[in-house]
């Protein structure tokens, strides 16, 4: 089966469209569909639908392929049954895999068909947020909402940045709207004005939404100043758990909100800032100077970097850690020091097996070198800790040393 990473926004629509929210929509428009909505904002069948919702993907995927949909980090998110081909895009139906995990406020990442569940009889007035909506609209709202008698659901249309920011924006607003439900929503916004008003009023039907009520335009919600640049660099085996705690962390310090996050994942690295590099030490080493540059450049700007590679040459790791201070920025080295043993039990990616019966070369820990670090920050063996533990023990420490508040 073939497999493809598609573009930010069309992730957010295969979102939609696998939630419910895109219904009566379960995959991506033919061309004789997506023609008629451009046309007449209508599908070929008469149903109103106003923004024709398509895939791109790369000439050899043919009709008839079962395409595996991943997200940039690599996760399954979906397969495609590609029904027809039309230039570069792709029409066919769309299911869901594995149970998708969405990052920051997962937990409000509801379907149509659970907040429907939830929400009492009678009115529903939905606030469609793509910013924070000031003390004169939230005043609006509640009116609005006490004439329909209706109650109130918030949908911050989570695309992008800042939806992080967002959401908290909608927790605020929700505090001050009594009886007030608070949904997250991945819909990209719509060049042309009308059509992205029209789109959004369609998916708060599906959410249940009797009303609808088009939030401000966004404005840029601040972070507090005079923040110091920080990297935070994982190291450790394959398996020892980098990876998972860095997301962990990621998602935590998004949620909190106050800081910028950048995630350097080492997969993600190997295939575009990397893309080709081998695994010699030469390469090793030019992978770990790569990602550090980056880091540096992120938290030159008072940026937080998280980085997660094997990094397994110590020499290297103490470069990255000057490449940062030099641009006044501070370096934590996290060593995920789960031993061997324990991530060769793991071997989730059945590397090791491989490595052991030689088919994989140069493996650190089996065929190759690890250098243990004596400059950490924070050593973590994982063996007997939860993930939730790992996650809060990085996070204590760039609470305590003020990196975050
Ligand atoms: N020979 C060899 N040695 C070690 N690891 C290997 C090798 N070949 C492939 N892989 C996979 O590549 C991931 C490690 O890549 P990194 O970029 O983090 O490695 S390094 O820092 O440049 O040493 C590592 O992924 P993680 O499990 O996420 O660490 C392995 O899955
Ligand atoms: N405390 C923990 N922290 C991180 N991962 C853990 C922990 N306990 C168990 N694990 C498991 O160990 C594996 C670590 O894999 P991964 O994060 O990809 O490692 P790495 O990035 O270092 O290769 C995952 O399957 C994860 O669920």
């Amino acid at each position: 089966m073939t497999e493809w990473t598609p573009d930010a926004r069309e992730l957010a629509d295969l979102e939609l469209l696998l939630s419910g929210a895109y219904a009566p929509l379960t995959g991506f428009l033919t061309s004789a569909d997506a023609n008629e909505v451009a046309a007449a904002g209508r599908l070929s069948d008469g149903t109103p639908w106003p923004d024709p919702i398509t895939i791109a993907l790369p000439d050899e995927i043919r009709p008839g392929d079962r395409v595996t949909l991943k997200d940039p980090e690599g996760a399954v998110v979906a397969v495609l049954t590609v029904e027809e081909r039309d230039g570069h895009h792709a029409a066919g139906p769309v299911e869901a895999l594995d149970a998708p995990s969405y990052g920051p406020f997962a937990r409000l990442r509801r379907t149509p068909d659970e907040v429907r569940k939830d929400l009492p009889d009678g009115e529903v007035l939905a606030v469609t947020m793509r910013g924070p909506l000031d003390s004169t609209t939230l005043e609006d709202v509640a009116a609005t909402a006490d004439e329909l008698e209706a109650t109130i659901l918030l949908m911050p249309l989570v695309f992008g940045e800042d939806g992080p920011a967002l959401v908290r924006a909608a927790l605020a607003a929700s505090r001050k709207l009594a009886g007030s439900t608070v949904v997250a929503v991945p819909l990209a916004p719509r060049e042309d004005t009308e059509i992205d008003l029209e789109l959004r009023e369609h998916v708060a039907r599906n959410y249940g939404a009797t009303e609808h009520y088009a939030g401000p335009a966004p404005v840029v919600i601040p972070g507090p100043p005079h923040r110091r640049g920080l990297v935070v660099f994982f190291t450790g085996l394959s398996g020892s758990g980098k990876s998972t705690i860095a997301r962990g962390l990621r998602d935590t310090l998004l949620e909190r909100g106050g800081r910028t996050v950048t995630y350097l994942d080492g997969d993600v690295v190997r295939q575009l800032l990397s893309a080709g590099l081998t695994f010699s030490r030469e390469d090793r080493d030019l992978n770990i100077r790569r990602i550090g540059f980056v880091a540096a450049e992120v938290a030159r700007h008072g940026g937080l970097a998280i980085c997660a590679p094997i990094a397994p040459y110590d020499a290297t790791r103490e470069e990255v850690r000057a490449m940062v201070e030099e641009v006044g920025a501070d370096f934590l080295l996290i060593h995920v020091a789960t031993p061997l043993e324990e991530c060769e039990r793991r071997d989730r990616k059945g590397l090791y097996a491989k490595a052991r019966a030689g088919v994989i070369p140069e493996f650190t820990g089996i065929s190759d070198p690890y250098e243990e670090p004596d400059d950490a920050e924070l050593v973590l063996d994982t063996t007997d800790m939860s993930v939730e533990r790992s996650v809060s023990a990085v996070l204590n420490l760039l609470i305590s040393g003020g990196w975050v508040r």
